[in-house]
Order: structure tokens, then sequence, then C-alpha cells
């Protein structure tokens, strides 16, 4: 299935929220949803869920609008939670499969399975307001998947988590995902997002900044070259076309490097002032990709 988002708009009083947001989430894709406090993200999931309504705009699935039927397709986990505190994990789980339509024979058996794949499953007899707040995501990621969802929306499903849960979490989305389910969550640890998503959305004042794989993101952008050349003068690139001098400090030189410039041109450059120690590529990261759009 396709997750369409296409063109919302939202406004808050005299806040735009959103403002034009397209982007898709593919079949058996990890989608990472990523943007600075406020940018939107919440509000997006929030209409795709239909909790909230758009201004304009529209969210499909494979083409279609999503009516109610539809949305009980979907697993949930909102930024909120919104799990009753004094319930029993248990009943609780298997009272929302219900919600979502399952049979009370097939509710417990989900409730069975991912309370065990998740690590919760002694604590099913216990009220969730007494579990930490890292097993309490646990239990609402179980509640997001007892239905065995055909899109699953996550609103910051790794805040909060200890490094062992991150994992937990992770495995699960990745095996959805291969599963041939759509998953967008958002997040603010793009180290993760990097490492675990095809693709990614970066949104900025409601708007899609960039929407790609993160080397898609990277291409078009500069490059860094870190050049150790002991005896390079101050300035030694300067004059080399489509590249920027970015630090020089002892025996280092950091360049920024336009796209298509070669950087053997740069290297013999590098070698007419002495010897070069080292001269490699850095890519730039998740985090560095978002600075540039944010900043921009
Ligand atoms: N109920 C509301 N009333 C008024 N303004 C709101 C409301 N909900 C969101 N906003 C505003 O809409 C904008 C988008 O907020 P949203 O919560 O979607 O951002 P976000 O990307 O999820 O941020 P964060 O990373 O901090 O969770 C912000 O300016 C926010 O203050």
């Amino acid at each position: 299935m396709t997750l369409t988002i296409d063109n919302l708009t939202k406004r808050y009083g005299s806040t735009v929220a959103l403002d034009g947001a397209t982007f898709d989430v593919r079949p058996g894709e990890l989608f990472g949803f990523v943007g600075s406090n406020g940018a939107g993200k919440t509000t997006t999931m929030r209409i795709i869920l239909g909790v909230l309504a758009a201004d304009s705009g529209e969210v499909r699935l494979d083409g279609e609008n999503i009516d109610l039927d539809v949305r009980r397709t979907i697993g949930y986990m909102p930024e909120e939670r919104g799990l009753y505190p004094k319930m029993k994990v248990g009943k609780q789980l298997s009272y929302l499969a219900q919600l979502h339509g399952l049979s009370k024979s097939e509710a417990s058996d989900a409730v069975q399975r991912w309370t065990e794949r998740l690590g919760i499953a002694e604590r099913v007899g216990d009220a969730v307001d007494s579990l930490s707040l890292g097993n309490q995501q646990r239990v609402q990621l179980a509640a997001a998947l007892v239905h065995d969802p055909k899109v699953l929306v996550l609103d910051e499903p790794f805040s909060g988590l200890d490094p062992v849960a991150v994992d937990v979490m992770s495995e699960v989305l990745v095996e959805k995902a291969n599963e041939g389910v759509p998953v967008i969550f958002s997040s603010h640890q793009l180290d993760l997002v990097q490492r675990l998503c095809h693709r990614v959305g970066i949104i900025s004042k409601g708007r899609m900044r960039a929407v790609g794989t993160v080397d898609e993101l990277r291409s078009g952008g500069e490059s860094r070259l870190v050049v150790h050349a002991p005896q390079a003068p101050t300035g030694w690139a300067n004059g080399l076309p489509g590249v920027t001098t970015v630090e020089h400090t002892g025996e280092r030189t950091v360049l920024s490097v336009l796209p298509g410039v070669d950087d053997q041109q740069i290297l013999k450059t590098a070698l007419e002032t002495g010897p070069v120690h080292e001269f490699s590529l850095h890519q730039p990261s998740l985090t560095d990709l978002f600075r540039e759009v944010v900043s921009a």
C-alpha cells in the first residue's frame, strides 16, 4: 500500500502549521519524518489518522481517500501516547485489538505474540502506570501492532528509550517494513533515522524541503574534503573553481567542493605544495543535510 500525503495545509489561528506538505510513503518502506520543533510533523500525522482535519489537501491510501474502515487498518502511536494508565496491560491491548475488529480469541493470541516479542509478557497483569516509561512505550507499540496494521504511523516512537529498547523498536519496524507495510515515524535522532530509513523527508515551517534517500539528498549538495598537507600555505586551494576553504587549522584544510569538481585536480594542487598525508572525502551526514536544509 502507498500512503500519499497531498498538498496538506493547516492553520491554527495565524500560525501556519502546514503549508502544502506533499510526499508519499511506499510499500515496504521505512520513512523517517524529520524536522525542527514545531515544523508540522505531529500535525501531519494527526491528519493522516483523521484525528485532525486539514484545511485543504488529501491523504490517500493506494489512491483512495481514507474512510473510517481504512483508518482502522492503520497502526498509530500518538505523541501524547494515550493509554489508560490504570488499566492492565493485557486487558488494554486486547480491548484495543477488538476495537480494530479482531475477535476475542484473535485479540488474545495477538496480545500474547506481541507482548512476548516486545519483552513485556510478564507485565500483562500490571497496570500501565506501574511500568517504567520505556516499558509503557513498548506497550504503546504493541497497541499500534496488535491488529496487524497495513500502515504504521508513529510519532517519536524512539524518544526516551534506552539502547536495548531502541534495538527492539528498530527490529520490529524493519520487520514490518519487510512484510510490505509502509512505516512512517518521526524522530529527532537523526543518526538513527539515517541508519534505519530507506527514505527521509525533511519538513520545515510546514513544507517538505527535501524527500529522498540520504544519498539522493546528498547529491546536488556540496561535499567536504579533508586535506592534510603540512607545507601548504593558507589559501593554497583558493582559485580552484568550485572549491571554497572552510577551515585551515595548522596543517589541515577542510574544503567545500561543489558537485562535478575534479578532486584529482585538487590533489594535484595540494601535492604541488609538498607531501600530502591525508586526502579524504567526508560525506555529509543526515544531521549536516538537515542543518543545511533548515537554515536555507
Ligand atoms: N492545538 C494547537 N493550537 C495551536 N497551535 C498549534 C496546535 N498544535 C500545533 N500547533 C502549532 O502548529 C505548528 C506545528 O506543530 P507540530 O506539533 O505539528 O510540530 P512538530 O513538528 O510535531 O514539532 P515537535 O518536534 O516539537 O513535536 C507549531 O507552530 C505549533 O505550535
